[in-house]
């Protein structure tokens, strides 16, 4: 049933309560309800699920927010929260905020996940993720049995029910109490927690969750797989984090990466080797298709310290040529290092659209080069959005390799792509944030003869 706005006709206030049946999940960690023709999104619940839920915004006439207040018809996939600080039995004002799926199984988050991928590829990349059904299967069967395996979980994480996974985490201070946690769900307001179960047990070690720090902003907490544990403070009023230009070692499948300490890296303990086996998988299945070009202008773009580069280079490898793109000067440093037994690699500081124009305004033996690569692009949440897509479809490398965080932008790009001559070629998503709504989800696309 699409919403027709002049049905959407409930008055509905903050603060009232109504019952809700759940029919759908929405981008963004909340469900769809609707009440008498208008759309809610509602937190703390499942599709299938009855429940009693609180308005909380209702400015806009189309749809509203709620937050749920009591269940009244469970799904079979609900749990108790992996965090009670998150759940039900506290004020919505008062619940943990992160761990907005905690009170799903495992299995039905990951499905959560395939959907809203299947949806947005839909909807903004006009591509159908799910098969034609089979005889005397449904469309919804099929779409079932399609999104089912979609989203994969990272090795380990079902054995401990996806807890003490995060190697990073920020925590925030009051600056009336001192007090240090995490914000509330929907808030900036920090709420007092006793322990960090999403986190690993180094970082619950020495979280400063019990101490008062008053003249501080917030405190990232760091453990990197190789190198002591930290705490990099912000004082309020300041910008700088003591501590994060520091170097600390991870290590990624015995290979060694330096990287800061207030630098970006994933925060997933086997997200990095996870993400750099599914580059390598699928640069290996480009040359093994005859479409990688290793002395072609290679690029890694958005490549903080060059993890990417390095999985690139483990398919092709040590004669590869490739160069690394980043905005921040520390990480790019690291990239050089990281990846200098490679002697065709190459760090450049660097912002992708301003690298892109450069590469556009080439002589013609450079944009040949250009049109024989392959491009891994690992952009922040935003994406890497409309012009830096154009900027790539006028380059017109053979292959791209799209890293996302977003299933959104990662699929209007697809669009754009599509829209230019490119055909999505391999898909995966891989679960490297349980508890919450978000995945990364590795796109290739092939740039048609
Ligand atoms: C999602 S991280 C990916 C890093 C790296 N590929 C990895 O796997 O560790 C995105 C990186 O893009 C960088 N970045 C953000 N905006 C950028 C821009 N416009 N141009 C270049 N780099 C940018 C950030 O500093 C960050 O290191």
């Amino acid at each position: 049933m699409s919403a027709d706005p002049r049905s959407a006709t409930a008055v509905l206030a903050v603060g009232d309560e109504v019952e809700l049946d759940v029919t759908n999940i929405a981008h963004g960690g909340v469900c769809v309800a609707r009440y008498e023709g208008r759309v809610i999104f509602v937190a703390d619940t499942i599709p299938g699920e009855r429940v009693r839920a609180r308005i909380i915004e209702a400015k806009k006439k189309s749809f509203a927010r709620a937050v749920t207040i009591e269940v009244l018809t469970a799904s079979p996939d609900r749990r108790d929260h992996v965090w009670p600080a998150a759940a039900l039995d506290r004020a919505p004002e008062d619940r943990a905020g992160g761990a907005e799926f905690g009170h799903i199984s495992l299995e039905r988050q990951r499905l959560l996940k395939a959907h809203v991928l299947a949806d947005a590829m839909q909807r903004f990349g006009g591509i159908e993720l799910a098969a034609e059904p089979e005889e005397g299967e449904g469309e919804d069967a099929a779409l079932e049995d399609a999104l089912a395996d979609l989203v994969e979980a990272a090795p380990g994480d079902d054995d401990v029910n996806g807890l003490g996974y995060r190697t990073r985490v920020r925590l925030h201070v009051d600056p009336e109490t001192g007090l240090v946690g995490p914000y509330a769900a929907r808030s900036r307001r920090v709420i007092d927690v006793d322990a960090l179960p999403l986190a690993t047990d180094v970082v619950n070690e020495i979280a400063p969750l019990y101490d008062a720090l008053p003249e501080a902003a917030n405190v990232d907490v760091v453990a990197p797989s190789a190198d002591d544990p930290r705490t990099l403070v912000t004082m309020q009023g300041e910008k700088k984090r003591v501590g994060a230009q520091d170097r600390v070692q991870e290590v990624v499948e015995d290979r060694g990466f330096v990287v800061r300490a207030g630098g970006f890296w994933q925060v997933h303990r086997e997200a990095p080797a996870l993400l750099f086996s599914a580059i390598r998988d699928a640069v290996i299945d480009l040359i093994d298709a005859d479409r990688f070009d290793p002395s072609a202008t290679n690029l890694d773009l958005y490549g903080g310290v060059g993890l990417l580069a390095a999985a690139m280079a483990e398919a092709a490898g040590p004669s590869l040529r490739v160069t690394t793109v980043e905005s921040d000067e520390h990480a790019t440093e690291d990239a050089a290092e990281n990846l200098s037994e490679l002697v065709g690699a190459l760090s450049v500081t660097a912002r992708v659209d301003r690298h892109l124009a450069d590469l556009l305004a080439s002589p013609e033996t450079v944009r040949t080069r250009m049109r024989k690569a392959t491009v891994v692009l690992d952009p922040p949440r935003s994406g890497a959005g409309g012009d830096v897509i154009r900027q790539l479809t006028e380059l017109a490398p053979a292959s791209l390799i799209y890293v996302a965080c977003d299933p959104v932008a990662l699929a209007r790009d697809t669009g754009t792509l599509r829209g230019s001559g490119y055909e999505l070629t391999a898909l995966r998503a891989f679960d490297i944030f349980p508890h919450t709504h978000h995945f990364e989800t590795v796109a290739v696309f092939e740039r048609a003869e």
